[in-house]
């Protein structure tokens, strides 16, 4: 498989590489000047591509590559993927599901700690000395807390089952109800919001879910709630975010992901209400290798005429 080009437009993994330089004939696009030059010179023998969470395959490169066959993305998100254009072009289409559920739901439990026991301002008050002045202010408490959980699928679940274990009543809302679930659902984002403390939005970025944090949502989850995201930035409406939290319309915010990556507004740098991670939800040595291993498996699959493991288009 050695002569198959794999374009691969930004770095994600060095293990990835390595291990894809071993099978095939990986073409780095961001160590090239001359992007588009590059891309037309190997037109010829680009069959794969392998995107991420933050570079897929938009219409633009797809049209760019006419030897195109997959998008084997290193990722379980696959917004950044011309979906339609695939299917048009009969581009299959992979993603990196299951391997990454539980590092990214027990994100979710992380910022929820992290905002109602402020961890981070409690660290940089043990670091900068303070505490010999005088003790550190009360928290929050976490346990019971009511969570509602945007998006019912894998990871959702995950996080369902872990708030569980801290007590917390769980409701949800998502495309269907799930009547086998115990948990309560909500028809509507709006009614899940009014009726929980900690919201955490973990579904599929589409152009339903684009913005489905507004500020009737923000306003319903109130001034004593918190907002935790670890789905795609552009599922809040961002400046909304940043000016209920300046205002204390909202009570927190843990945010992973944000619109425009990895630009975050400066505004929320200033508020201890606010922790802010950059898009690490999956980031562990364990989950960036078995996600690898999905995208060569997915790869290797495809290039022997095998059934995807895990395919999407
Ligand atoms: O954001 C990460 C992913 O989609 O895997």
């Amino acid at each position: 498989m050695d002569s198959i080009g794999v374009l691969m437009p930004v770095p994600m993994s060095p293990y990835l590489e390595q291990e894809l330089e071993k099978r095939f004939n990986l073409l780095k696009l961001w160590t090239v000047p001359q992007k588009s030059q590059f891309l037309k010179d190997n037109s010829g023998s680009i069959r794969a591509v392998v995107g991420n969470a933050g570079n897929g395959a938009d219409a633009e490169l797809i049209e760019t590559l006419p030897k195109l066959e997959i998008v084997a993305s290193f990722s379980v998100g696959i917004d950044k993927v011309d979906l339609n254009k695939c299917r048009e072009k009969g581009i299959r289409v992979t993603n990196t599901p299951d391997v990454l559920t539980d590092d990214v739901a027990d994100l979710a439990i992380g910022l929820a700690l992290a905002v109602l026991r402020r961890l981070c301002e409690s660290d940089r008050y043990v670091r900068s000395g303070l505490w010999k002045k005088g003790d550190y202010k009360l928290t929050t408490k976490f346990t019971g807390k009511t969570v509602g959980i945007l998006g019912l699928g894998r990871i959702g679940k995950a996080v369902a089952k872990r708030a569980e274990a801290f007590s917390c009543p769980i409701s949800y809302h998502s495309r269907t109800e799930k009547p086998e679930l115990k948990y309560k659902y909500y028809p509507s984002v709006v009614e899940l919001a009014s009726n929980c403390d900690i919201l955490v939005v973990v579904c599929a970025l589409t152009e339903e879910t684009r913005h489905v944090i507004n500020r009737e949502v923000i306003d319903a989850l109130g001034p004593k709630g918190v907002l935790i995201n670890i789905g795609r930035g552009p599922h809040v409406d961002e400046p909304e975010l940043v000016s209920a939290l300046l205002e204390g319309r909202l009570g927190g915010a843990g945010l992973d992901v944000y619109e425009n990556e990895p630009e975050v507004p400066e505004q929320l740098f200033e508020l201890e209400n606010v922790v802010l991670l950059p898009h690490v939800g999956s980031d562990t040595v364990q989950t960036d290798t078995a996600m690898a291993d999905l995208v060569i498996g997915n790869l290797e699959a495809h290039f022997s005429n095998k059934p995807l493991l895990t395919p999407v288009v």
